[in-house]
Order: structure tokens, then sequence, then C-alpha cells
């Protein structure tokens, strides 16, 4: 059986000019995220778990090296291009949740379907609300949702769960977009939702019982929805809902770890790690 790869890196390095002189925040690092998988990416303060991930969505252009979302390569798209297959492609949750105050969270949640010039259907953003577990809630505002709920709704807005089925048979924007400039892309993400959802401490300003149901949420939308999740997160217990964790020092792929870890395990790696560093 091959594997899908949903995010390719390939000698990806970041290097950002200070007045102190340049600093390498990644460098030549190479991995592959295939699709349905979940990765939680660790590492020191300061080893470029978010560059990493910046790079990777599309957030940041790298100074060297490729980065390729379904098969297309960033490096080939323009400003729109990229805005474009940002929209379309990849969710971001941030730790800060991100949330339009003004809005309420079913408003939140129908945000990518009016971006991309259709009216959410109450039908499916009520669906969204109960996939999130959050039923009954649509008509609050985020100051209204503890912090938890928040996440939750920036995790349905990211994945754009109430986006209309009829949205993929007809080539999207982006699609079309793309296809002008012959950049191959399969359209899969416009019935499926975005190829890949990058995660930045979705979970670092929660508590342990509202975390835990954040990192079930993420869990769930890759074993029930086949999503492509990539997590940084600096909790050991968090990277236990992963599939494989990946870990970073100075820039650089430090450990690639599979499945099946425990805490104390992903714990011991760190404190091992950190001690080199
Ligand atoms: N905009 C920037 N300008 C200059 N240096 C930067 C910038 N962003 C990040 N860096 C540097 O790049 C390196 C990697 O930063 P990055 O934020 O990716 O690390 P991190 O592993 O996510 O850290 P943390 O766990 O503390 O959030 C650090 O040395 C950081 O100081």
């Amino acid at each position: 059986m091959t594997t899908t790869v949903s995010v390719a890196l390939r000698s990806v390095s970041r290097v950002y000019q200070t007045s102190a002189g340049p600093v390498t925040a990644l460098d030549e690092v190479s991995v592959d995220f295939a699709a349905g998988t979940f990765t939680a990416v660790m590492g020191p303060s300061g080893s470029g778990k978010s560059t990493l991930l910046h790079c990777a969505a599309g957030l940041d252009r790298p100074t060297a090296g490729t980065v390729s979302i379904g098969g297309t390569d960033l490096g080939g798209l323009d400003d729109t291009g990229l805005t474009l297959l940002r929209r379309d492609r990849v969710g971001f949750v941030f730790q800060a949740f991100n949330l339009v105050s003004a809005l309420t969270a079913a408003q939140n949640i129908g945000l990518p379907e009016r971006l991309a010039g259709r009216r959410p259907d109450p039908d499916r953003v009520a669906a969204a609300l109960a996939a999130v577990g959050l039923t009954g809630r649509g008509g609050h505002r985020p100051g209204e949702l503890s912090g938890g709920e928040q996440q939750r709704v920036a995790i349905a807005r990211a994945l754009n769960l109430c986006r209309s089925p009829g949205a993929g048979r007809r080539p999207s924007r982006v699609t079309a977009a793309l296809a002008r400039r012959a950049v191959r892309v399969d359209d899969a993400s416009s019935v499926t939702g975005p190829a890949v959802l990058f995660a930045d401490e979705p979970t670092g300003a929660l508590d342990t019982r509202t975390s835990r149901q954040v990192l079930e949420l993420l869990r769930s939308t890759v074993d029930e929805r086949g999503q492509t999740v990539v997590m940084v997160t600096h909790d050991p217990v968090a990277a236990t809902y992963a599939d494989r964790v990946l870990l970073l020092a100075d820039g650089r792929v430090a450990d690639d770890l599979g499945g099946g870890l425990t805490a104390e395990s992903v714990a011991a790696r760190m404190t091992r790690l950190e001690a080199t560093c």
C-alpha cells in the first residue's frame, strides 16, 4: 500500500536576519507528513518548532529548500496563489484561539464559507457545532465560552466543518487559480476540508480536562475524517495522542519516534535532548 504524503519538506532552511547577525531557525530539514496521520512536534525552546510549522503551512517562506502540500510546490506560487492554497488546503489552530470576538460561535464556524463567497448552511453549521460537542452554544460569543470551548470552535473553523458538499463539484477558486498557473492539485480538499491541520500549542492555555477534550477531538478528526494533523506541543501527555513524535533541536530533526509512546518515555527523551542543547 502506498502512503499518500500530505506535506513534504525537502532540505528546508530558514535563516532570520537580526541586528545581532543571522539566526538559523531551521537547518536543512527534510520530513514528510503522511495523509491521515497525527504528528506531534516537540523540542526545547528555540529549536525551530513554530518556524517549521509556519514554513510547512505556507505562512512563512523558507530561505532554502522546498515545501509541497498535496503535491503542490509552494515555491511555485506567487502571494495570491499561496493565499488561496492556504485558504482552501490548510487549517491553522493557535494557542490563542484567534476567534473573531464580535461574532458568535456559529458565525466564527461559518467564516471560511463566507470568505469563499458562500452563505453557510444553518444545518451544516449545527452539525459542525455538534461534531465539536457545542450543540446549543452557537449563539455564544467567544467571551461567553470557556477556553476549551473556544478552541473547539477554532478547530471546527480550521477544519471548515460546515463546508457545503457542493463546493467540490466545480473547481474551487484555488483549483482554478492553480490550474491557470499549471500547478497540479488534487481537489479532494474541496469536499473533505483542508489537506492538513497545523496546530501550534493548541492546548497551551488549557487545563488538563479541557486539553484532553481538544486532543480527543484532534485524534478523532484523524481517525474518523482521515485528516492530517501536525501539532507543536511542549506537553508529553499531548504527544501520546499522536502517531509519531518529531523531536527538533537546534533547527534539525534530532529524533523521529513512532507511536505507542508513553508520556514518561517522551518526557525522558525530551530531558535527554535538553541536557545536550
Ligand atoms: N522573526 C524572527 N526574527 C529573528 N529570529 C527569530 C524569529 N522567529 C524566530 N526566531 C529565532 O529562530 C529560532 C527558532 O524559533 P522558533 O520560534 O521556531 O522556536 P520554537 O521551538 O517554536 O520555540 P518556543 O518553544 O520557545 O516557542 C529561535 O532562536 C528564535 O529566536
